[in-house]
């Protein structure tokens, strides 16, 4: 089941894992219009390709099932710009809500791919996303590569080909938002034994 929700950055808590808990990730998808943002998202949640999308920006809510677990999705498709008054193309709230990015840019337009280059800079200077949240980049379109305009051999699917090839990217994404929690639990472990060695020995090593 897919549910379409307004865009909204309380969306999502960001508290999970753990077998009591409920396990939910946020994934926001970046890059230039026309790139194929909300084909892949559509593809992904309905495995269908519909040609066209309109402009609309929404958070589509998603239970996904990995390895015999369920994880809630929240899939931000985002516009490029943000909207005409601004030329920002990222919003702090986008970059705070997200666990994860995906940024896409299409195997057919150079341009797009500077956009990608230039979100990947954005995001590093702002740090408004979290330091441990992956960033997937992706070239889209790639069933129209005789168009081709950016070489590169990796990280190529077509929204419009196969359903495969994105199913592999939302999977990726979400096994690197999980591995990326997993260590930062582990960090959380070691931090609170130094605190409890502290305690003891009247030391403050942190
Ligand atoms: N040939 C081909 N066309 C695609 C593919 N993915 C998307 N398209 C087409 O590209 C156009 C733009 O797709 P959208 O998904 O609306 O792109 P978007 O990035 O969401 O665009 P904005 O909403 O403007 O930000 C549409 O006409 C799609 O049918 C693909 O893999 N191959």
């Amino acid at each position: 089941m897919v549910v379409l929700v307004k865009p909204s950055p309380q969306l999502g808590s960001k508290a999970m894992d753990g077998n009591h808990h409920k396990v939910e990730a946020n994934v926001l998808l970046l890059g230039a219009e026309n790139v194929g943002k909300s084909a892949l998202t559509v593809r992904f949640l309905t495995r269908r390709f519909i040609g066209e999308y309109g402009d609309i920006e929404s958070i589509y809510s998603h239970i996904d099932k990995t390895d015999g677990r369920e994880i809630s999705l929240n899939i931000w498709d985002s516009l490029y710009p943000q909207s005409c008054e601004t030329t920002e193309s990222i919003s702090d709230k986008q970059l705070q809500w997200a666990d994860g990015v995906i940024l896409v840019y299409s195997i057919c337009d150079r341009s797009s791919f500077e956009v990608v280059r230039q979100q990947v800079q954005l995001i590093r200077q702002t740090r408004k996303l979290s330091a441990s949240a992956p960033i997937i980049i992706v070239g889209n379109k790639r069933d129209l590569l005789h168009q081709r305009a950016v070489s590169s051999e990796e990280g190529r699917i077509s929204a419009a080909e196969t359903y495969h090839g994105v199913l592999l990217v939302f999977h990726e994404i979400l096994d690197l938002i999980k591995e990326s929690r997993a260590l930062k639990k582990g960090m959380a472990g070691i931090k609170g034994i130094v605190r409890s060695v502290s305690a003891v020995f009247g030391k403050k090593w942190e």
